[in-house]
């Protein structure tokens, strides 16, 4: 039984998360996704959605066996309980994979770590669709043109 861990803030759903999810349990038996906190959401802005609605959307998904709000402090708390096989970083993801492995290691984790390569389109991605939600959707301007000051 291999079990697969995957990782993210999955705030608005688009197919690039879709194609993350469907990778990382391709690789084994079983895949459980740990979502991020709210308040761990610090290197961008922070998500439009709270984490428990964010928790029951990645739930819902069919190549998720199990979702579950991650720790507070210790990101490692939840893959010592897991013990997975398998972790998998998205594309973008900022963890340098090489020190993800060393400090899996001191916490005596042995897991592999798994890069998954992206999915493409302009509007796979959580600050893209926004992005253009604002453009497209936002009060008109003085001039009429929609988001012109
Ligand atoms: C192995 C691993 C474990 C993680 N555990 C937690 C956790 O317990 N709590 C949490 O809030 N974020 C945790 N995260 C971080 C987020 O799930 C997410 O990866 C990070 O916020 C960057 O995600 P983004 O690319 O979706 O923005 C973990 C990330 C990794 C790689
Ligand atoms: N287009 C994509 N192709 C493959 N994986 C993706 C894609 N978009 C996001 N992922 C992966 O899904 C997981 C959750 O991503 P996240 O919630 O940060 O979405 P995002 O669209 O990248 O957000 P943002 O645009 O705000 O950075 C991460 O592992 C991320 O690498």
């Amino acid at each position: 039984m291999i079990r697969v861990v995957a990782t993210g803030t999955f705030d608005i759903l688009h197919p690039g998360h879709l194609y993350y999810l469907e990778e990382s349990r391709n690789l084994g038996d079983e895949l459980s996704v740990i979502v991020a906190r709210d308040a761990n959401v610090k290197h961008k802005p922070r998500p439009i959605l709270p984490e428990d609605q964010r928790l029951r959307m990645v739930r819902a998904l069919k190549p998720v066996d199990h979702a579950l709000l991650g720790d507070l402090h210790d990101m490692f708390r939840p893959i010592a309980e897991i013990r997975p096989e398998i972790i998998t970083l998205g594309f973008n993801q900022h963890f340098d994979e090489e020190h993800l492995r060393q400090r899996l290691r001191e916490r005596g984790l042995d897991a592999e770590v798994v890069r998954i390569p992206g999915y493409p389109g302009s509007l796979a991605s959580s600050s893209k669709i926004i992005e253009r939600v604002l453009n497209t959707r936002a009060p008109p301007g003085p001039t009429g043109s929609p988001g012109e000051e």
